[in-house]
């Protein structure tokens, strides 16, 4: 589930599923999305935080959710694409705090995050190739761009694990925090939140530019993505997931 709260102006999105290594399910994903296009329209909500729990952000879309899609021809209108969407579309700062394992769009979120915050534990990985899959949410773009063409190609193609120090260098994360990384997320996003919202608003716009180019990526990435989740070595990769897990 995602806990969801407001306070000072900040909106805080817990992922919140510990028996499934927070794995985002099509609930989670509208919960999320909804929060996000709230925010746009939402004088209120000036800052959004999205967190996990301790040792996990999140393990990346369910996996068995995945197989569902195994023969369809697109993802049509899914939760998933909503999310996607509405975080192209977000308007308002989004703060991201990470203690612990942040997997596959676990990883990608971040890129759409104007603050991120990890802890030394924090583990940021991309297995898509593994998963006969290919890298979404517009991180074939927005990697190369955050990190440079090499550091992308480690994370996003061959799937090597960043620490958090790693991401930090890459430009991937603001800030390592030894303590209590959630304070520290929640402190910069109150922080942000108390700002004039009208300039943040427009100097946010400013930094990120023209986004029809990314918009196109994420609906290219969700087009391949679609067809990838009926080749039979992303199945069997699947399979072998869940197999193992029940073995
Ligand atoms: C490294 C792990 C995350 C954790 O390992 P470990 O601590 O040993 O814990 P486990 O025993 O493996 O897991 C505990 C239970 O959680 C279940 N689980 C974990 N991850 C998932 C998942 N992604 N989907 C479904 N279920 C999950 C696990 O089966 C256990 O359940 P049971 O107790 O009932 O057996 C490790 O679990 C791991 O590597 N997980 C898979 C990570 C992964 O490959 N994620 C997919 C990333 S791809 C992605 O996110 C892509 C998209 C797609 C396109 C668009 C947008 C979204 O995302």
């Amino acid at each position: 589930m995602i806990r969801k709260s407001l306070e000072d102006g900040v909106q805080t999105l817990r992922l919140d599923r510990p028996e499934k290594k927070n794995a985002l399910t099509g609930q989670m994903y509208s919960d999320l999305a909804e929060a996000l296009e709230t925010g746009n329209t939402d004088a209120d909500i000036r800052c959004h935080l999205i967190c996990g729990l301790p040792e996990v952000f999140t393990a990346g879309n369910d996996i068995g959710d995945f197989l569902q899609y195994a023969g369809k021809t697109g993802l049509g209108e899914t939760p998933v694409v909503r999310f996607l969407r509405a975080l192209v579309r977000n308007e308002k700062p989004l703060v991201a705090s990470i203690d612990g394992i942040a997997i596959g769009v676990g990883t990608t979120l971040l890129m759409h995050c104007d603050m991120v915050f990890a802890s030394p534990r924090a583990l940021i990985r991309s297995p898509f190739v593994d998963l006969g899959l290919v890298p979404e949410a517009g991180s074939s773009l927005l990697g190369p761009q955050i990190m440079g063409p090499a550091r992308a190609f480690e994370l996003l193609c061959l799937g090597n694990a960043f620490s958090a120090e790693k991401a930090a260098q890459a430009g991937l994360v603001n800030e390592v925090v030894e303590g209590d990384v959630d304070a520290a997320a929640l402190a910069c996003a109150k922080e942000i939140a108390a700002k004039p919202p009208e300039a943040m608003a427009l100097s946010r716009k400013l930094l990120r530019g023209d986004t029809s180019q990314l918009s196109e990526r994420v609906e290219e990435e969700i087009r391949i993505f679609a067809s990838r989740l009926s080749a039979p070595e992303t199945i069997a990769a699947f399979q072998a997931f869940m197999t193992k897990k029940k073995a």
